[in-house]
């Protein structure tokens, strides 16, 4: 009736993960939609459209409340007109489920906006663990030029969604090159949500 503990080696270079359960990739040609040049997008896919943009390794030992879900996110260093590769971003389908990231190699930002719209933007590298409060949408972007591999954990019943982000035309940031750092500026397609969609998340949450 009892789980075995279990122990995980991680390859902070790669993410590659021992006794990983599961294993999924991100590659240019999934990614539509995510970028505000789109022209630069299509481009990139068209050239490149098999190219992983980033992979995640993780054990998931259940999906019941009270259990974790933890892995590793790998991400390519890239830009596609300007603007850093990232993820796709999600708030937790329980949206008072909250998560953490452990910086393994390179560099990044962890891109987080509430419901209501406020935005706040956390650097990520190694030995820095960032912590994402409950109801905070998240994406993850990688600002260097080398991958950026994070080891992640969060409860097992969070769940992601991923809609919230299209159907607010996207985050109300995005971070773009500047020099050889990064910058948030604001995206002028994003839509504040209104009142009855923010309720929605707050509706998901116990
Ligand atoms: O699910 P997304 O937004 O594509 O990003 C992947 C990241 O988010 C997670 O789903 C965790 O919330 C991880 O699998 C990974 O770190
Ligand atoms: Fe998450």
């Amino acid at each position: 009736m009892h789980q075995p503990p279990t122990a995980h080696r991680i390859d902070p270079a790669t993410g590659a993960m021992s006794h990983a359960t599961g294993r999924y990739e991100k590659r240019l040609r999934d990614l539509a939609g995510l970028y505000a040049d789109a022209p630069a997008f299509d481009r990139a896919a068209q050239e490149a459209g098999g190219r992983i943009v980033y992979a995640v390794n993780e054990v998931r030992p259940a999906t019941t409340r009270g259990d974790l879900i933890f892995g590793t996110t790998f991400m390519e260093p890239g830009q596609i007109g300007g603007e850093y590769y990232m993820t796709r971003g999600h708030i937790h389908a329980r949206g008072n489920r909250p998560e953490t990231y452990y910086g393994e190699s390179g560099q990044g930002v962890m891109l987080l906006e509430t419901p209501e719209g406020a935005t706040e933007i956390v650097e990520i590298g190694p030995k820095t663990l960032v912590y994402v409060p409950p109801l905070w949408i998240h994406r993850s972007v990688n600002t260097g030029p080398e991958p950026l591999v994070m080891s992640f954990c969060y409860p097992g019943d969070s769940g992601q969604d991923y809609e919230i982000i299209a159907r607010a035309g996207g985050m109300a940031k995005r971070i773009v090159a500047d020099g050889d750092g990064w910058a948030a500026i604001d995206n002028p397609t994003y839509r504040p949500r209104a009142a009855e969609e923010i309720a929605r998340v707050y509706a998901t949450t116990d």
